[in-house]
């Protein structure tokens, strides 16, 4: 079988590199495109020389349509606003759409599901093993431990990131939540300030560290009586987000129109 061709978009950025190099490199699919946004200072040139290293042929471009026309799969993490539109794309491409993008409105979801009827789309806020390994963990002891036990989600990323909580923190509010047979928007506790009262019993807590150059970590923690249990995640490469994300527009090519996640592609469904 050929190898899928991928387009990576936001490709100057973070991951977008990250993913590129990756995808260069694979003996499993090739690069069809490089897509930015317009205005971009990388558009027009060689992907290769603007990421620091030998031309490689791949023309960074802000026409997208036309990439996403000749691509198997787009790999995608952006902005809400981008992805939604590269969602539209993709499915009139019937390609898969591997979205990494968080912070994620309702009506982005919404269109996000829309687009999903033409092709499959797989997402995750976390694209990682050992997150997605996490989070079954999680929902497991959720379901163990009785309600004294107190729910915290303590997330730290680098400076630059824009949204909290964290994609991540809360796909494990998510299961934490369905361990104790309830919807994380019913128990969801943001960031404390102030004169906040004493905790609500059941309820899950989120806190957000930004600074430097942390790439993730994520701590769940339960609280007892004279006890707690921190399952944690630390990451200290992007790399391992890279390697689900070029996994999941793998797995996807045999796949129907749907919304998929990790778990599916990682074959951790419970
Ligand atoms: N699911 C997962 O496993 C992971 C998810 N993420 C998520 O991925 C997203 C990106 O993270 P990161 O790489 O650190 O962020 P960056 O800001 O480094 O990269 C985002 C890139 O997208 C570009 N972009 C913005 N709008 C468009 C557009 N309309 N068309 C094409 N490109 C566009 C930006 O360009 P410019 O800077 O010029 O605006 C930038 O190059 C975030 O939401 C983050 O939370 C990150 C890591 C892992
Ligand atoms: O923005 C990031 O960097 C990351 N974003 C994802 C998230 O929001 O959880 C995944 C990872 O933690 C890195």
């Amino acid at each position: 079988m050929e190898q899928p061709g991928i387009v990576v978009t936001g490709v100057s950025g973070r991951m977008g590199q990250m993913l590129a190099r990756l995808v260069l490199g694979s003996d499993q699919a090739r690069l069809v495109g490089a897509v930015e946004r317009t205005g971009s200072d990388w558009i027009g040139k060689d992907l290769g020389q603007a990421m620091g290293g030998a031309a490689n042929g791949v023309i960074v471009t802000d026409d997208a349509v036309s990439a996403i026309a000749q691509a198997q799969a787009i790999i995608d993490f952006t902005t809400p606003a981008a992805t939604v539109g590269f969602a539209e794309l993709a499915a009139q491409a019937r390609a898969v759409h591997v979205i990494g993008t968080t912070g994620l409105s309702e009506d982005d979801l919404a269109a996000i599901s829309r687009a999903a009827r033409h092709a499959p789309i797989v997402r995750a806020g976390n694209m990682s093993l050992g997150v997605n390994l996490l989070v079954g963990l999680t929902r497991k002891v959720a379901a163990t431990l009785g309600e004294d036990w107190d729910i915290e989600i303590v997330e730290a990323h680098h400076r630059h990131k824009v949204d909290a909580p964290s994609g991540t923190a809360l796909m494990l509010g998510e299961a934490a939540a369905q361990g104790r047979n309830d919807a994380l928007e019913n128990l969801r506790t943001p960031a404390r300030d102030g004169i906040t009262g004493p905790r609500a019993e059941g309820s899950i807590g989120f806190a957000a560290i930004r600074g430097g150059d942390v790439v993730g970590e994520h701590d769940v923690i339960f609280c007892g009586q004279g006890e707690r249990i921190v399952l944690r995640h630390l990451a200290s490469d992007r790399a391992i987000f890279a390697r689900g994300a070029l996994r999941a527009a793998l797995w996807g090519q045999d796949k129907g129109p749907g919304e998929y996640d990790m778990m599916d592609v990682l074959g951790l469904t419970s």
